[in-house]
């Protein structure tokens, strides 16, 4: 497992500007992101898209709602995916964990085929979805129970220190402050000790002064477990914190159009640096862009009547 901080404001050998439509948003602060090799060396690939796209289909008609994505992501990144709102975001966390397959497209992760579920790809939803009737180490053992019982326990213990859970361990849910749930949500999604750990907005739920806390620590938890993290958010600010690689998209179906390594040290990043606000800038500039974007493209698709509302 790389050190975290190496991966910051490296940018891969041949990594373009790694956008799947062409786009490119070039500034010379920061570079392009991309896997491959740090300075540390090689690094496995822990996800790969390649062609990846996805519509429904309903009653109403086709959504065409994302892609096509080519993507790959080393292990030990924290990625971070920020773009406007319907663009596609949660379908793209949906299809990499399992629970949609892809309208076209092959998604692999560590080496392996995406055909469903799997306890090596954990998921942190917006809402805890913690299970009620279950006490809070319940509900963070949920997923060891083919472990023998001293091994879940030690590794329910484990967790709970890890996410400062171990006094309420005997907690029911609703006992717990919204960051705390979502702390047992975490400690839950890594129980399985995954190799990928999926974050749909878990934090858009939470007060401004939690949402800050909860970046603190899920930072240190990726600094301390070394998973490889791909997180969705709506905040530009909180992409450009928390990623090592911030990537954003274009209005539905949304497509990669801007890919960048944060060039930030991650070890301390205060939010006053200026190539932090930099970085935001240029993002928040981006995902503009791209909403007003979607927002021309569905009204002249609508004038036209066609595909995809
Ligand atoms: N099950 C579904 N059936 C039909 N359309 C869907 C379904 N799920 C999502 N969509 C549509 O697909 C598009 C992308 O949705 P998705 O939730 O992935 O976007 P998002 O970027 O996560 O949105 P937001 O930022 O608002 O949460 C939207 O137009 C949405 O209405």
């Amino acid at each position: 497992m790389p050190s975290p901080e190496t991966d910051t404001g490296t940018t891969a050998p041949g990594a373009g500007p790694a956008t799947s439509n062409g786009a490119a948003h070039e500034t010379v602060a920061f570079p392009a992101a991309g896997p491959g090799a740090g300075p540390e060396g090689p690094r496995d690939t822990a996800l790969a898209l390649a062609g990846v796209s996805h519509s429904y289909r309903g009653r109403a008609g086709t959504v065409d709602a994302l892609g096509p994505i080519d993507l790959e992501i080393a292990a030990g990144e924290f990625v971070t995916i920020v773009g406007p709102s319907g663009c596609g975001k949660s379908t793209l966390l949906r299809l990499v964990a399992g629970f949609t397959a892809p309208s076209a497209g092959t998604i692999t992760a560590s080496g392996a085929a995406v055909s469903g579920p799997a306890p090596t790809r954990g998921f942190v939803f917006q809402q805890h979805r913690l299970f009620p009737w279950l006490s809070v180490a319940g509900n963070v053992g949920f997923g060891l129970r083919g472990l023998p019982r001293a091994a879940r326990r030690e590794r329910v213990a484990e967790l709970l220190e890890l996410t400062g859970l171990a006094d309420v361990a005997k907690a029911r849910p609703y006992e717990l402050s919204g960051g705390m749930q979502q702390r047992a949500a975490i400690a839950r999604a890594l129980a399985p000790d995954p190799a990928l750990l999926l974050m749909d907005e878990p934090f858009a739920a939470l007060d401004a002064f939690t949402r800050e806390r909860m970046q603190e620590e899920v930072r240190e938890l990726w600094r301390r477990a070394g998973t490889t993290v791909v997180f969705i958010t709506h905040s530009v600010d909180e992409a450009v914190y928390l990623g090592t690689r911030v990537l954003a998209l274009s209005g539905r179906p949304g497509r990669v159009v801007s890919d960048r390594a944060s060039a930030v040290p991650y070890g301390e990043r205060p939010r006053t640096d200026p190539l932090f606000a930099g970085l935001r800038e240029e993002l928040t500039e981006v995902v503009k862009q791209a909403a007003s974007l979607s927002v021309a493209q569905r009204r002249s698709a609508a004038l036209s009547g066609g595909r995809g509302r």
